[in-house]
């Protein structure tokens, strides 16, 4: 359970240099210029209802302080992005390079190559000079510039290398791992009582971090899997006995999978890691898969690459450079035991079935992630100019805001069952209750 003290971020000083920033002309309108640490966000914002009445917990807003704890023009920054790739990383990348250099006056920004073996001189690339011309393209296109990678880096060979290459302020691009991996190099340039701030900028298509409503990359991972559940529609409805199978990424939570069905208001069945739905018997899903298509003559189902696990229950899971488990392919063997189940009943059906794998998160970011990590970069660099550090920028209620990452890391996000988005997808498919 989190409790207020959890909350409260690190800072590495007072904040002594004047901003550089200006609002005069929000301030002549009356509008919100810079903040100050007292303002906060409420993380739950609702009552009523039987809730029980609790002293609600609060975040600190992020955004620009009157007062820096860096000189800006003695600062040199550095940015990393880890991970798999998610849409908007360039983007990010471009409004942190931006903010800092044309609005903050840093001189320096370094960007480090390929995930956090970048920031080891034996294993890595030597990190590159950001400018204008390099970084001014780059939100057009897919991935990240700087590259990525999975796999453990020793914090204090990173550690090492931060401070032989003088860098004040680092932000980590990526997600629950990357932030881990960030809180461990925090304590560690801690414990030396190193003068860096670390700051975390979320990213996951998965849409699975805490404090974050809704990170960048997800809204255009639901576009393109939007194209791809039409695709299946189409082919199942003009099939005798058509059934679409699609399989969506999403290895812990099932926001894809959900979030898709809701936009494509096609889907028939949509089976997420947080619901272990029953595969065989009365009213299980083969069951009602059938039933759907002696009704309807045609079935679309989306599966959430973590669903159904229960299924391999006794497999020994392979795991990724970073630790991460590898799934049993749910896609397939959904696919085989469909048919399988449809062959016994000697009924006749047309299966399809689509994994659009990569081709949901490797794609540029559309005009909403665009939107969203301007937002979360220039906050970042916010933060990390006033000194916060083992802070992740997170987004609740429409506000931005700093959060100490071991809360960020201490749970995961996944789909709630009795919230609007379940609902919503409960409404749209009329499957089963499981
Ligand atoms: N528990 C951990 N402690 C320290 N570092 C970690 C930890 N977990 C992961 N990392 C490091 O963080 C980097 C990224 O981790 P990972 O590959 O799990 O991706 P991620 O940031 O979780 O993104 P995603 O899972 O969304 O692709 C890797 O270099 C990995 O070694
Ligand atoms: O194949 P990779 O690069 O390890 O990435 C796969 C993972 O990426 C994710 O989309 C998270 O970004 C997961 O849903 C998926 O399991
Ligand atoms: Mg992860």
């Amino acid at each position: 359970m989190i409790e207020q003290k959890d909350l409260l971020v690190s800072g590495l000083g007072d904040p002594v240099h004047p901003s550089p920033l200006c609002f005069e002309s929000a301030k002549r309108h009356g509008g919100r210029h810079f903040v100050s640490e007292s303002e906060r966000v409420r993380l739950d914002i609702t009552e009523g209802g039987g809730r029980a009445v609790q002293t609600p917990l609060t975040l600190e807003e992020a955004g620009p302080r009157e007062r820096l704890f860096f000189d800006p023009r003695a600062t040199t920054a550095a940015i990393v992005t880890c991970g798999g790739l998610s849409p908007g990383l360039n983007n990010v990348i471009r409004s942190v390079f931006y903010e800092l250099s044309e609005n903050y006056g840093v001189p320096k920004v370094l960007g480090i190559r390929n995930g956090y073996r970048g920031l080891n001189p034996a294993v890595g690339k030597r990190p590159i000079l950001l400018n204008r011309e390099l970084v001014e393209p780059i939100d057009k296109l897919g991935g990240t510039a700087l590259g990525s990678s999975r796999g453990p880096q020793d914090p204090r060979v990173m550690a090492d290398f931060i401070e032989a290459q003088a860098i004040d302020i680092l932000f980590c691009l990526g997600g629950d791992g990357t932030q881990r991996g960030a809180h461990d190099l925090h304590k560690e340039l801690q414990r030396r009582e190193a003068k860096v701030a670390i700051v975390g900028i979320p990213k996951t298509i998965d849409n699975d971090i805490s404090f974050v409503h809704q990170s960048f990359g997800f809204a255009t991972a639901l576009d393109k899997a939007h194209e791809v559940i039409q695709a299946a529609h189409v082919e199942a409805r003009d099939a005798v006995n058509g059934i679409g199978l699609v399989k969506l990424m999403g290895r812990h939570a099932g926001f894809i999978a959900a979030g898709a069905s809701v936009v494509s208001q096609e889907v028939n069945f949509t089976l997420v890691p947080e619901i272990p739905f029953p595969l065989e018997g009365k009213g299980g899903f083969l069951e009602s898969l059938e039933d759907r298509v002696r009704r309807r003559g045609h079935a679309v189902v989306v599966v959430a690459e973590g669903a159904g696990q229960h299924l391999f229950e006794g497999k020994a899971g392979e795991r990724d450079a970073s630790g991460n488990l590898q799934h049993e392919d749910i896609g397939t063997y959904l696919r085989d035991r469909i048919k399988a189940h449809f062959a016994e009943r000697e009924f006749e059906m047309t299966l399809k079935y689509l994994d659009p794998s990569y081709f949901i998160r490797s794609v540029p970011a559309n005009g909403f992630d665009r939107f969203v990590c301007d937002q979360m970069g220039r906050h970042a660099v916010h933060a990390g100019m006033a000194g916060k550090t083992g802070v992740m920028i997170g987004m609740e209620h429409g506000h931005y805001i700093n959060v100490p990452i071991p809360a960020v890391v201490s749970r995961t996000k996944t789909l709630d069952v009795g919230g609007d988005l379940w609902r919503g997808v409960l409404q749209v498919t009329r499957q089963p209750r499981w």
